[in-house]
């Protein structure tokens, strides 16, 4: 009978066995790297050398450009072989740290033995090429071990379902040739080595999850039908790191022909960027492209305007209630952000196709040349079935036609005299040597009036030179006045009541037209207005959409609003959509999870949808856990992940000086218990420097603003919107109180702000705390007076 010692012997010197093979190949991996590497570097040295260069007669040409190609082609070959080694040594030296992490006994039906398979973060198959003494995470048949308990398992390949019998399932902790823990589990994913994984500190940089990923998340890290995959999930329950495991395992899945640049990850801030990007790294993947909604703006919007930031926003919505615009601008964001919004912009494209298009005057040298008016005459003289952007283009070659025939004009004008006698040597000596060109056979014939040829040459050249930029502004079709067209939607008041009913209109519409028009008077782009802009400029001068891109990921998809959603699927038509989202994370006011979901939801088939809840929570203890969702409506459908810890605790200060003896003293005691990164979260940024103030002449701390691009460990302060998505050992809310946290508005940011903790979290709280808190039941945390 083998007991578990001879289980763990044999284990052991499997481990080693393995550890052998993969230094072994490595080393062959490292001369054939070698070798490769001195191939590249001769053949480019020796590019020419091996090229015969002849260009005497066409047959020459020919037979020069055939050999060139041939060199480049030995090239790129070697250096394709290059980059496939250099992977794969890669993919060796990660194994080498630990090669595996798991492994499944499945007997497949109608075989007689069951097959051992062993997962690791890439494969490896024994010298013969027969067996894999290592499979990958992301093969098909390892998604049994993330699925299956023992017992009846069936698993899917493209050819079609496989079932059998799992005999056994057994996780390892390895580091080097070392097996550090080992255990057999029956249920899913075993908890204790989950439990050991979350007991860690928090890292500065997220870390890969797969030796642990759950089945509910693998479900969506392979799901491979869905043109939109919806994910909402409580705070901690896995999104991003199932995201980043997603993008890994289509990467692996379909590498003959996805790459990593096709696909985008939209994200909240530049900072979360830097949190998350070595996941895939890690992987042997290389990242994804990475942009937050505003910088994907301000790219369409080229110079023209600067985006104002969503934070600038949050800080508004959060701080701004007494000023006389405040509800007028909330209204209007949240009009500009929704389904009817785009109705409207839709109808005022119909409307501009028939009149009411603006046009910019053209200008040479400070003289009007082409006016507004007559490009717009022009403009409605066309075929009113055309669609407005062919029917631009129409206008934009006329205009390039006029420009033309006005330069021709522009060549007797006096301002060309005075600038020819500026003209260097070189021009002349161009001149000549044009003139000689064009003349082609006779080109040592000189003829009387080659003076007077060089010279109208000299001349054309000046004028398509000063005319240059203008045509280039024309080509780019900015003629068009879109600023105009976008405000005269809120200028002139009979448009829009054309366009929609009394009843569809906001009920402060005057007003929000009233501060849309002089908020964009600057060359600052209200954040609200920005994708309704860029949407109407695309409908009236032609999208161009990107088709490159087969796969775009929305993660903290709850702030974004239907309008933005539109306007991504639009921009990119050929790809499929993940959104990650948790709408009890909801902290912009205007936006809501479920409005732009629902929105988006209409526009495809049920077939092609998939919505998967995510209930547990895994980032912070369980008492952390059963005290936050008491914050949130329906917030007992989250179940922790069983992790002990101490309960929270809410502590009342009696004034400013007490508040912070108490935060400093708070930070010490953390640190000597071996937390390394503690936030202390504030509401505002505001508030965020008031207290990095204050705590900063006595302790080492940094202030975190919305330009921070690095997420680094230590002790910071930082508002509660840059802190999303991100995790910290430890978390202090700077200050309670029922006039920060009370407001319906406010309750989502308080808890996704006492969310991001993962081992402990305190919060202050000066004169009354914050209902969210004292709703609470009084046994989930604890009070220090
Ligand atoms: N299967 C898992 N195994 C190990 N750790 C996990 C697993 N799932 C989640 N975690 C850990 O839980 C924490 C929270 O995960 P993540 O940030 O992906 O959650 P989220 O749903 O995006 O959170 P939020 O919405 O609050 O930002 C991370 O530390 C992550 O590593």
């Amino acid at each position: 009978m083998t007991t578990n010692h001879d289980q763990f012997e044999a284990e052991q010197s499997r481990v080693v066995r393995v550890l052998e093979c993969i230094d072994d190949r490595l080393d062959r991996l490292q001369d054939e790297l070698k070798f490769v590497k001195g191939d590249v570097v001769s053949i480019r040295q020796t590019f020419w050398d091996d090229v015969t260069v002849n260009m005497e007669d066409a047959s020459e040409e020919a037979e020069t450009a055939a050999s060139i190609k041939q060199q480049a082609e030995l090239l790129s070959e070697r250096e394709r072989s290059y980059r496939r080694a250099h992977k794969q040594a890669k993919i060796l030296q990660r194994l080498q740290q630990s090669p595996y992490f798991g492994r499944i006994d499945f007997q497949e039906k109608g075989e007689l033995k069951a097959e051992q398979v062993y997962l690791g973060t890439g494969s490896l198959l024994d010298d013969e090429g027969m067996e894999f003494l290592i499979y990958d995470w992301r093969a098909p048949i390892s998604s049994l071990y993330y699925d299956y308990p023992p017992g009846k398992a069936e698993y899917k390949t493209p050819d079609g379902t496989i079932s059998g019998e799992l005999a056994l399932k057994r996780q390892f902790i390895i580091r080097g040739e070392q097996i550090k823990s080992m255990f057999d589990t029956g249920v899913t994913i075993g908890d204790e080595l989950l439990k050991e994984v979350l007991g860690k500190q928090a890292d500065s940089q997220m870390r890969s999850i797969v030796a642990t990923i759950q089945r509910e998340q693998n479900r969506i890290i392979r799901n491979e039908h869905s043109r939109l995959l919806v994910v909402q999930g409580a705070a901690g329950s896995g999104k991003t790191s199932a995201a980043l495991q997603r993008v890994a395992y289509l990467l692996y899945r379909y590498r003959e022909t996805l790459q990593a640049e096709q696909i985008v990850l939209f994200s909240p801030n530049p900072m979360f960027n830097h949190y998350v990007s070595t996941v895939l790294p890690e992987l042997g993947e290389e990242n994804m492209q990475q942009v937050t909604y505003q910088e994907f703006l301000e790219h369409r919007l080229q110079n023209e305007y600067v985006v104002e930031d969503p934070f600038t926003l949050l800080e508004y919505e959060y701080s701004a209630m007494n000023k006389p615009e405040y509800t007028a601008r909330l209204q209007g964001i949240h009009y500009k952000s929704s389904a009817a919004f785009l109705a409207v912009i839709k109808r005022y494209v119909d409307y501009l196709s028939q009149q009411g298009l603006k046009f910019k005057d053209l200008t040479f040298h400070d003289k009007v040349i082409i006016t507004g008016l007559e490009m717009r005459e022009y403009f409605y003289s066309l075929e009113s079935s055309y669609s407005v952007p062919n029917r631009i283009e129409i206008v934009k070659d006329w205009i390039l036609k006029r420009l033309t025939d006005i330069a021709k004009q522009e060549r007797s004008k006096t301002w060309v005299e005075d600038a020819i006698e500026l003209l260097d040597k070189e021009d002349y000596l161009w001149a000549h040597q044009e003139l000689k060109r064009r003349r082609g056979k006779h080109e040592d014939e000189e003829a009387f009036d080659d003076f007077d040829a060089e010279r109208n040459l000299l001349v054309a050249k000046l004028v398509q030179e000063h005319f240059k930029p203008l045509r280039k502004m024309v080509k780019q079709l900015e003629f068009l006045d879109l600023s105009r067209i976008y405000t005269q939607l809120f200028e002139d008041g009979a448009i829009m009541e054309q366009l929609c009913s009394d009843g569809e209109r906001p009920a402060e519409w005057a007003r929000i037209a009233s501060d849309t028009l002089s908020r964009l008077k600057g060359n600052i782009m209200p954040y609200e207005d920005a994708t309704p802009f860029l949407d109407l400029q695309g409908r009236l001068e032609g999208v161009q959409v990107n088709t490159n891109i087969r796969h775009v990921f929305i993660d903290e998809g709850q702030d974004y609003s239907p309008y933005q959603y539109f306007y991504i699927r639009r921009m990119f038509p050929r790809s499929k959509l993940t959104v990650l989202g948790d709408f009890n994370q909801a902290i912009f006011t205007h936006t809501g999870m479920s409005n732009g979901l629902q929105e988006m939801l209409a526009h495809y088939d049920e077939h092609e949808t998939e919505m998967i809840i995510l209930a547990r929570s895994y980032r912070s203890t369980r008492p952390i856990i059963e005290f936050t969702r008491q914050f949130i409506e329906g917030g007992q459908e989250i179940e922790p992940f069983n992790r002990d810890g101490n309960k929270p605790t809410v502590t009342y200060v009696s004034d400013e000086a007490e508040l912070s003896s108490r935060i400093v003293a708070q930070i010490s005691q953390l640190q000597q218990e071996g937390y390394e990164s503690i936030a202390v979260i504030c509401k505002t940024t505001a508030e965020s420097k008031r207290a990095h103030k204050m705590l900063a002449s006595q302790l080492s701390i940094r202030l975190v603003h919305k330009e921070t691009s690095v997420f680094e460990g230590g002790a910071i302060v930082i508002p509660a919107y840059l802190a999303k998505g991100v995790e910290f050992d430890a978390v202090i809310i700077f200050d309670a109180s029922s006039d920060r946290y009370s407001k319906n508005n406010e309750r989502k940011l308080f808890y996704t702000a006492c969310t991001r903790a993962m081992h402990e979290l305190h919060l202050y709280y000066m004169n009354t705390l914050s209902p969210f808190v004292t709703e609470a039941s009084d046994d989930s945390y604890t009070r220090i007076k």
